[in-house]
């Protein structure tokens, strides 16, 4: 199967601003494209799923999958890839910023057979899909999953919804970072260890601080 994997290079993450200056997010981000690439390339080897991944970037990047340079919105690029008529293959699209993302977790994005297979990510984004019905198109930004869930619904497919935290995980705010360093072992985590963040717990609450 095809699986789109999103990447916009130029300023990304810009919500981790409060923690991260700009050549460090675009570093950071890049180290979750990795993880999410490597994690994919682990589950087709071992799964033998026949996964076909590229990255759909607004800018060429350098790494380990074909890249198709597309710098239409990520709704319009993301949409010229998935299936348009009934002859065409399904496409699976799976986001960049996914860094607790593992092989086991994407195989359950890949094990229902419906039209269409939604993992919604916190704060009602779509992190990850698989669309099998020409009539679904994306429509991100946000409350995504109930948009998704909506153009299922008028495109008469039936639907699949994955329960991951691994895969709701999207790696937005500083929050998240707390997560990456909880479950993470990936380059995201050893980018994040390097760059001295580490746990901190602050009245009762879990933080990340930067030493
Ligand atoms: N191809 C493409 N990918 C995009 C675009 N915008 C975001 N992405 C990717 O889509 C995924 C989800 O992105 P977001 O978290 O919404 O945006 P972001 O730019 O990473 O972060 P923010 O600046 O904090 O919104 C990530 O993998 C991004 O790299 C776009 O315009 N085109
Ligand atoms: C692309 C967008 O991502 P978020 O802004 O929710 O991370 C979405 O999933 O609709």
């Amino acid at each position: 199967m095809r699986v789109v994997v999103p990447f916009a290079p130029d300023r990304p993450k810009t919500r981790l601003a409060p923690v991260l200056d700009e050549a460090e997010r675009a570093e950071f981000a890049r180290t979750m494209l990795d993880d999410v690439l490597d994690a994919l390339s682990t589950l087709d080897r071992e799964r033998s799923l026949s996964l076909d991944p590229f990255v759909l970037s607004t800018a060429p990047v350098d790494c380990d999958a074909p890249v198709t340079v597309d710098d239409r919105s990520l709704s319009d690029a993301v949409n010229a890839q998935l299936p348009d008529s009934a002859d065409d293959p399904p496409a699976a699209v799976v986001m960049a910023d996914l860094a607790l993302a593992t092989p086991d977790a994407l195989a359950r994005l890949f094990a229902p057979d419906a039209d269409v297979v939604l993992a919604p990510g916190r704060g009602g984004g779509t992190n990850a899909l698989v669309a099998r019905d020409p009539d679904f198109a994306v429509d991100y930004h946000g409350a995504s999953f109930r948009d998704h869930r909506e153009i299922t619904r008028e495109a008469g497919a039936d639907l699949a919804v994955v329960d991951s935290f691994r895969l709701s995980t999207d790696v937005d705010e500083p929050a998240d970072l707390v997560e990456v360093l909880l479950h993470a072992d990936g380059s995201a985590f050893e980018w994040l260890d390097g760059a001295g963040f580490e746990l901190a717990v602050a009245e009762g609450r879990v933080e990340v601080e930067r030493n």
